[in-house]
């Protein structure tokens, strides 16, 4: 199997694996930095009550130490045990408070972070669909637009993890430089103990962090397979096909080959971390014992009181559990953070793919239509040589029924997607009675269009709403809707679903219903149909429709002539033959122009491809069809 792209998802595991520890930590503060000041912008109050309560704990845990030590010092005095418990209540008190107010601390931080998380969740994703939505089309176009999105998208569900981890981190880090404050006070030498004691378990679970990373990414052409193989073993577009060609054997082996190899990366990987964790317990193990050893000799030695060295014991181990936090977020705001950086990446570079409308197009009307014109408009897609649609000049006049013909990729539905402001021409011009379209204010000139796509969206809704859909900005009554399916043939089609208008359309929900082809299409020109547009973009509207069906559809849209205008890109050229006007062309230039009679008479291409289409029919009446009954 060839190799297939980097997934979207897998930026920030490469990144942790391919960078060393300095780099980490080199990155750390700009993650943090971002991660607040999102956190900020979606919500002051609970990040203030985060960042307090997070300082707050931190400066709680120190003065709990300082009191356990105060605690220590009162309780191996000399004199009578009751005394020396007396002497010790108020520094007991001390520490029942700090630990009440840290507990409390933490409660608050959790309560904010909960609330924190859906508005940071929202402020992020929303941003990425506010922009997702206005792109111009062309963005989608590129080459890496999807792949680049899919990852913003990715990306948005880490900005809540880069959030949730800094602030643990910031927690952790508050936690350790606590302890590092009250032994520094009780005896700075113990700051050096309390380093050699914690820093081999820090390091080995870093590194074990890091393995795991490495080995993951190492792993990932033979994931991207396993995916692969997983939807083509179990979705439903795969399934005729498997079973028709007798694919199932052919793909099980490939999934068993793909797991063996996994299977024994997976166990190589539990043994090397297994490894180092007990390298850095047993590190850590020795480091505590020569810490514990050294308190020991102080004490001898009369260089620090019992109180001290009891308080460095404690310290130790409050060290060893916030230091566990720390490098598990360390691994975390870094992995996240790279996703984040996809996100806000895509963020720059998609806008620079908005639209561009001329100054003080806002707002301005373009009016009933009178005239569209298309002066010397080309469109070359990138990468592509030759130009999609190649110096094209037209107009159409309000009323008319126009259409484009000429063979598979001559340029008719690009044609169609500029003048429907979808696609903006790469040369030329295309007016809107008299003014350049970007001069217009767009969504005014949207409203007043109507396009049915070649490849239409099935809409994961109601077949009501599915040709709701074509006028959001109205009232959905059921009466407007009825009236619109009827025009395009599919009233009695949707009566007969099991919930009639109400039936879902799509089987992904209980009770969805699929229809064929040509339902499809009958929906989707009721959704053209909705809003009787100024201007109608018919783009192939009856490929799938049996010959009734076409037929009727074809007459609703002669209904609009003279009252509307309509622009109609079929090749079953039996239909144009009433069009006002019908544009020919040919490798994207427009090569003749004229009424059917005008063309057939002119002998051209379009005649050609007439007399072609027409000698099929005569051909099946001559030979094969029935001779008509005799009355
Ligand atoms: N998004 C795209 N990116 C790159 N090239 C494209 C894109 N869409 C169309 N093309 C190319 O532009 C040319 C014109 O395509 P277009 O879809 O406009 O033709 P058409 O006349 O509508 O064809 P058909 O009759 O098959 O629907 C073709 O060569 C096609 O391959």
């Amino acid at each position: 199997m060839p190799e297939l792209r980097t997934m979207y998802w897998e930026t920030g595991m490469q990144a942790r694996s391919e960078a060393g520890l300095f780099t980490v930590f080199a990155e750390l503060p700009r993650l943090v930095w971002t991660a607040v000041r999102t956190s900020w912008r979606a919500d002051r109050l609970r990040t203030s009550v985060v960042a307090a309560a997070t300082l707050g704990g931190g400066a709680m845990a120190a003065f709990g130490l300082l009191a356990t030590q105060r605690v220590l010092v009162e309780l191996f005095a000399g004199g009578p045990t009751t005394e020396k418990v007396l002497a010790a209540t108020p520094a007991l008190a001390v520490l029942a408070g700090a630990t009440a107010l840290r507990a409390g601390m933490g409660i608050a931080t959790g309560y904010a972070q909960n609330g924190l998380t859906p508005r940071v969740s929202r402020e992020v994703e929303r941003g990425l669909f506010e922009m997702s939505t206005a792109v111009r089309l062309e963005a989608f176009d590129a080459d890496a637009f999807a792949d680049d999105m899919e990852r913003a998208s990715r990306g948005t569900e880490s900005t809540v993890d880069l959030v949730e981890s800094s602030m643990n981190l910031l927690a952790g880090l508050a936690g350790l430089l606590a302890v590092a404050v009250a032994v520094v006070v009780i005896h700075p030498l113990l700051l050096l103990a309390l380093l050699v004691a914690t820093l081999p378990k820090a390091w080995a679970s870093l590194r074990a962090g890091h393995l795991r990373y490495r080995t993951y990414t190492a792993g990932s052409v033979r994931r991207r397979r396993l995916w692969l193989l997983h939807r083509l073993m179990a979705e439903r577009d795969s399934a005729p096909e498997l079973r028709s060609y007798g694919l199932r054997r052919f793909l099980l082996d490939q999934y068993d080959r793909v797991m063996e190899v996994e299977t024994d990366i997976e166990l190589a990987l539990a043994r090397r971390v297994t490894t180092t964790t007990t390298v850095g317990a047993v590190i850590g193990g020795i480091a505590t014992a020569v810490v514990y050893l050294l308190l020991g000799l102080l004490l001898v030695d009369g260089q620090i009181p019992l109180a001290a060295a009891a308080t460095c014991v404690v310290a130790v181990q409050a060290a060893q559990r916030s230091l566990a936090v720390t490098t598990f977020q360390v691994d975390r705001v870094y992995t996240e953070g790279q996703h984040f950086g996809d996100y806000a990446g895509f963020m720059t570079r998609a806008a620079d793919y908005l639209p561009d409308p001329a100054p003080g197009a806002a707002g301005t009307d373009p009016g009933p239509l009178r005239e569209l014109a298309v002066r010397e408009v080309s469109l070359r897609y990138p990468d592509r040589g030759v130009p999609a649609v190649d110096r094209v000049t037209l107009t159409i006049t309000a009323g008319q029924t126009v259409a484009f013909v000429g063979e598979n990729g001559s340029g008719k539905t690009t044609l169609a997607a500029m003048i429907a402001t979808l696609r903006a021409p790469t040369e030329g011009v295309i007016c809107w009675n008299g003014r350049p379209l970007p001069e217009w204010d767009l969504d005014r000139l949207r409203a007043r269009i109507a396009v049915v796509t070649q490849e239409y969206h099935k809409w994961p809704f109601t077949a009501a709403t599915n040709i709701a859909v074509g006028d959001v900005e109205s009232e959905a009554r059921q009466d407007r809707i009825e009236a619109a399916a009827a025009r395009a043939v599919a009233h009695d089609m949707i009566q007969e679903l099991p919930d009639g208008y109400e039936t879902l359309l799509d089987r992904t929900f209980a009770r969805g219903q699929d229809l064929s082809g040509g339902q499809w299409q009958r929906i989707t020109a009721a959704r053209g149909f909705l809003r009787d547009a100024e201007l109608l973009v018919m783009d192939e509207p009856s490929s799938a429709l049996d010959p009734r069906a076409e037929d009727a559809l074809f007459q609703a849209i002669r209904d609009r002539q003279g009252r509307a205008t309509t622009i109609l890109i079929t090749h079953r050229l039996a239909n144009v033959r009433h069009a006002d006007r019908i544009f020919v062309l040919h490798d994207g230039a427009l090569v003749e122009a004229g009424s059917h009679a005008e063309l057939v008479a002119a002998g051209g291409r379009y005649a050609e491809l007439f007399a072609l289409q027409a000698a099929g029919y005569h051909g099946a009446h001559d030979e094969d069809a029935p001779a008509p009954r005799q009355r």
